[in-house]
């Protein structure tokens, strides 16, 4: 199985929903977030799939919260926002872009600051 990734980053605003502290206020983050996708099979140029597709398709999903107040955006309306969440919901967005038979989302990496990261994984 081969493993391909790529980072990319996405700047919004949040407060964390149930939360006792100051993270309960309104404040941002610059978000770094890495996809890593499984691919069983390499094509003819010899790519498990291509890092632009793969970075683009990520991009897409990052527009639906970069520059948003992301406690405003579906499901983070009904769901605290914090980089749990936000790994999990990448990772299924992503997932239903990028998914196929040789193809599958492994892991998202939410890294909040340069110190604290939150994933998500097939497993
Ligand atoms: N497990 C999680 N813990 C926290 C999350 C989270 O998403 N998952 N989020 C927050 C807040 O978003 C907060 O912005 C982060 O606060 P903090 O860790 O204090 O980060 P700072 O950069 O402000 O670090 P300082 O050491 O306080 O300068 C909190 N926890
Ligand atoms: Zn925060």
């Amino acid at each position: 199985m081969y493993h391909l990734t790529i980072h990319t980053h996405f700047a919004a605003a949040h407060n964390l929903i149930n939360y006792q502290g100051d993270c309960e206020n309104l404040h941002g983050h610059n978000w770094k977030v890495e996809v890593t996708v499984s691919a069983r099979d390499l094509d003819k140029a010899g790519l498990g799939i291509d890092f632009k597709v793969l970075k683009r398709e990520t991009n897409a999903v990052l527009d639906l919260l970069d520059h948003k107040y992301i406690n405003e955006v579906p499901p983070f309306d009904q769901m605290s926002p914090s980089s749990e969440n936000i790994a999990r919901f990448l990772f299924e967005r992503i997932g239903e872009r990028l998914n196929d038979g040789n193809v599958r989302v492994a892991k998202v990496n939410v890294w909040e600051s340069d110190h604290a990261c939150a994933s998500y994984s097939a497993d």
